[in-house]
């Protein structure tokens, strides 16, 4: 069986090799925690590949510094009256979720979907009627997971945003991202409103997270390469709009309680979402967006 069941997590196994490419993901936040894989061709190199804090609180109570959060319906701070009694990044990634199948079980991998749904501790922060499934896709060599937003109302529009929070394992002060010159994008590192509220310009052909990094993209291509020296890895994008860098480095990752000493050295965090304006979903509708991660 490829995958295992436990009462906080569901554990995905890649069927074909011995010791194949692993995934674990937390019902906590629907966040996954883990994922283990090689790059092709190379036996030897199955290992980490996603950050996790050594002092992230995996028991509920927060959400997970590291991994993949979901981040649903408002990113950063709540900007629209619907969201006004939600917390940073809204209330995805601090939910319990609820497995809810297995999609497919053959020997090209293994797949898994999980739920969020209005419940009473929602409901005390936020009003509008949702369904979220999020399907995770654990390959040999990639982990795919892709976020549904279905607006089960009759009547009402349902306004969020997504993302997909993901901490890339690498050496920060060596990784090259790319392609996003001449991409338009908000610098949520500049001091005034004013200046946050600026469009800038991508002027490099590679980005990298060296000093305190907070870009939000516009445009997001639709693959991304993430690369060090020695390794990477390549992000194929679907449905989203927006494409976030961030890295604290030490003038901000100090300061955050949950983050290891210097935990900001390896990873960067490269989050696919829509986040730029609200996506505005009809009655009955369903927004999809489709994240690939793979080893390179
Ligand atoms: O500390 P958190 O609430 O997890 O947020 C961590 C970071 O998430 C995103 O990358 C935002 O763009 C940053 O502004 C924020 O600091």
């Amino acid at each position: 069986m490829p995958y295992r069941k436990a009462n906080d997590r569901v554990l995905l196994e890649h069927p074909k090799a011995r010791e194949g490419s692993t995934a674990e993901i937390l019902f906590f936040g629907a966040t996954v925690i883990s994922w283990r894989a090689r790059a092709k061709g190379d036996p030897d190199d199955l290992k980490e590949r996603l950050f996790v804090s050594s002092k992230a609180v995996l028991d509920g109570s927060k959400a997970v510094r590291g991994g993949i959060p979901v981040v649903f319906p408002c990113f950063g701070a709540p900007e629209h009256p619907d969201h006004s009694r939600l917390p940073q990044h809204g209330f995805a990634r601090n939910q319990v979720w609820a497995f809810d199948s297995v999609v497919t079980d053959n020997d090209d991998g293994v797949s898994v979907r999980l739920t969020l749904q209005p419940n009473s501790t929602v409901a005390k922060l936020y009003t509008k009627d949702f369904q979220l499934d999020y399907v995770v896709t654990l390959a040999e060599h990639e982990l795919s997971t892709d976020i549904h937003v279905s607006n089960p109302s009759a009547s009402e529009v349902l306004d969020f945003h997504a993302l997909l929070h993901t901490y890339i394992r690498a050496p920060a002060n060596q990784v090259a991202i790319s392609p996003l010159l001449g991409k338009l994008y908000i610098d949520k590192t500049e001091r005034s409103l004013e200046a946050r509220n600026t469009l800038k310009e991508e002027k490099r052909g590679t980005v990298d997270v060296r000093t305190f990094t907070d870009s939000v993209y516009e445009d997001a291509p639709r693959r991304v390469d993430v690369s060090w020296p020695g390794g990477g890895v390549e992000l194929k994008l679907d449905g989203f709009t927006t494409l976030t860098i961030w890295n604290p480095q030490a003038e901000v990752g100090s300061k955050i309680g949950d983050m290891e000493e210097n935990g900001w050295e390896r990873f960067v965090c490269v989050e696919p979402g829509y986040v730029r304006g609200f996506k505005q979903l009809g009655p009955g509708k369903t927004w999809v967006g489709q994240q690939t991660l793979a080893v390179e």
